[in-house]
C-alpha cells in the first residue's frame, strides 16, 4: 500500500534550547513529511545542528515536544528508543566515520550495534552492498578514511548512515568542502536514493545549489524559531528580509538561474540523452563560477557556504 506523503514523521512543538544564557531555540516548531527532502537553512549559529541533535535525543531541550514516526523522542534513555533510532541513519557534518577502522567496519558499526546476531559473513556482505549503493568502488571497503578523498568520506559517511535502511535520513552539511561536480555529484545520489529507497530527508545546508536540485520545501532558522516553511517559490513570495537577501541576493540568484540551466538540460537530454552529463555538470559549475563572482561582489555577507 501507497505510504501517505501526508504524514508527519518528524513533529517537533515549542522547541526551547538553550546553553547558560544563551537561547538558541524558543517555541520552534517544524513538521517533516514522509518521503520528502526538508532543507533546513539558516546563518551560521542559529541552532539548526541543535535541533537536528534535539531531535535525534543527543541535546536534550529545556521545553518542547519531539515525536518521530509518532513516538516521543525528549528524555528517553537510549535503550528504550532503541526501535526508533533502528528506523533512521545520521550523517554528521564532518562524516564522524572512526579513523581506526576501515570503511567497511564503519558501516558495520551501526549493525553491530543492533543487530549483534548477525554472522561476520552477513556482516560483510550488507557493508559490501552499502558501500556500492553509494558509489563507492568495491575496493574502498577495505581502505581507512584517511585514504580517501573528501567526497570519498562523505558516500562512506552516507553508506554508514544507510547501513540499517533507515526510513529517515538526517544529513548535515552534506556537500561542505566539496567541489561542484562533486557536490552536485552527492545531491543527485541523494535524491535518487530518496526516491528509490523513498526516504524522508532532514538535510542541514548553506548550499543554494542544493536547495535548487533537490529539496521538496525549506525550512528558515531565524529568530530562534523556524520562521518560514515552503518551496522555493513559497518563501521569496515572503517579505521577511533575510530570505530576501539569501535567495533574491547574488548567491540566490546565481543557484536560481543554475537550476534552469539544469532544467534546460534536462529537456535537452530527453532528446539527446547522451549530452546530459556534460550539460548538467556543466550548468552546476557555471553557476557556481557565478556564484563565486557573486560573493565577491556581495563581500560573502550571508555567509554561505
Ligand atoms: N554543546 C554546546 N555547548 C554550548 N554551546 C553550544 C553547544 N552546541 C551548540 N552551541 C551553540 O549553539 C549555537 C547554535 O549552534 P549550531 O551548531 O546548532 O549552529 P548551526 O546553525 O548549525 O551553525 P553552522 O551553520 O555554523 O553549522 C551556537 O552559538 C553554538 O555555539
Amino acid at each position: 500500500m501507497p505510504r501517505d506523503r501526508n504524514e508527519v514523521v518528524v513533529d517537533v512543538r515549542g522547541l526551547r534550547n538553550s546553553f547558560g544564557d544563551q537561547v538558541i531555540h524558543e517555541n520552534l516548531d517544524l513538521q517533516v513529511r514522509r518521503g520528502e527532502i526538508l532543507g533546513v537553512v539558516g546563518g551560521s549559529g542559529t541552532g539548526k545542528s541543535v535541533l537536528m541533535r534535539s531531535i535525534i535525543g543527543l541535546q536534550t531541550p529545556d521545553a518542547g515536544e519531539i515525536t518521530v514516526f509518532g513516538e516521543p523522542t525528549i528524555g528517553r534513555e537510549e535503550t528504550e528508543a532503541t526501535d526508533i533510532r533502528k528506523r533512521w541513519g545520521v550523517l554528521f557534518q564532518n562524516g564522524a566515520l572512526f579513523s581506526t577502522l576501515t570503511v567497511a567496519e564503519n558501516v558495520q558499526v551501526p549493525l553491530r550495534e543492533f543487530y549483534r546476531e548477525l554472522s561476520p559473513a552477513l556482516l560483510e556482505e550488507i557493508a559490501a552492498y552499502k558501500v556500492v549503493m553509494t558509489g563507492l568502488p568495491a575496493n574502498a571497503g577495505p581502505k581507512y578514511p584517511a585514504e580517501l578523498s573528501g567526497g570519498m568520506r562523505k558516500r562512506a559517511g552516507l553508506a554508514r548512515a544507510l547501513a540499517l535502511d533507515p526510513e529517515l535520513l538526517f544529513l548535515d552539511e552534506p556537500t561542505a568542502g566539496l567541489d561542484p561536480i562533486g557536490a552536485a555529484a552527492f545531491d543527485e545520489l541523494i535524491r535518487s536514493l530518496s526516491r528509490t529507497l523513498g526516504l524522508t530527508v532532514f538535510l542541514i545546508t548553506h548550499d543554494l545549489d542544493t536547495l535548487y536540485a533537490i529539496c521538496d520545501r525549506v525550512a528558515v532558522l531565524a529568530d530562534r524559531k523556524v520562521i518560514a516553511v515552503g518551496t522555493i517559490p513559497e518563501l521569496i513570495a515572503t517579505d521577511h528580509p533575510w530570505i530576501q537577501e539569501y535567495f533574491e541576493g547574488p548567491r540566490g540568484r546565481a543557484a536560481a538561474s543554475t537550476q534552469e540551466l539544469g532544467d534546460d538540460a534536462d529537456a535537452v537530454a530527453a532528446r539527446h540523452p547522451t549530452e546530459i552529463d556534460a550539460t548538467v555538470t556543466d550548468a552546476r559549475s557555471q553557476g557556481s563560477r557565478a556564484d563565486e563572482h557573486a560573493r565577491d561582489a556581495a563581500g560573502n555577507s550571508l555567509g554561505t557556504r
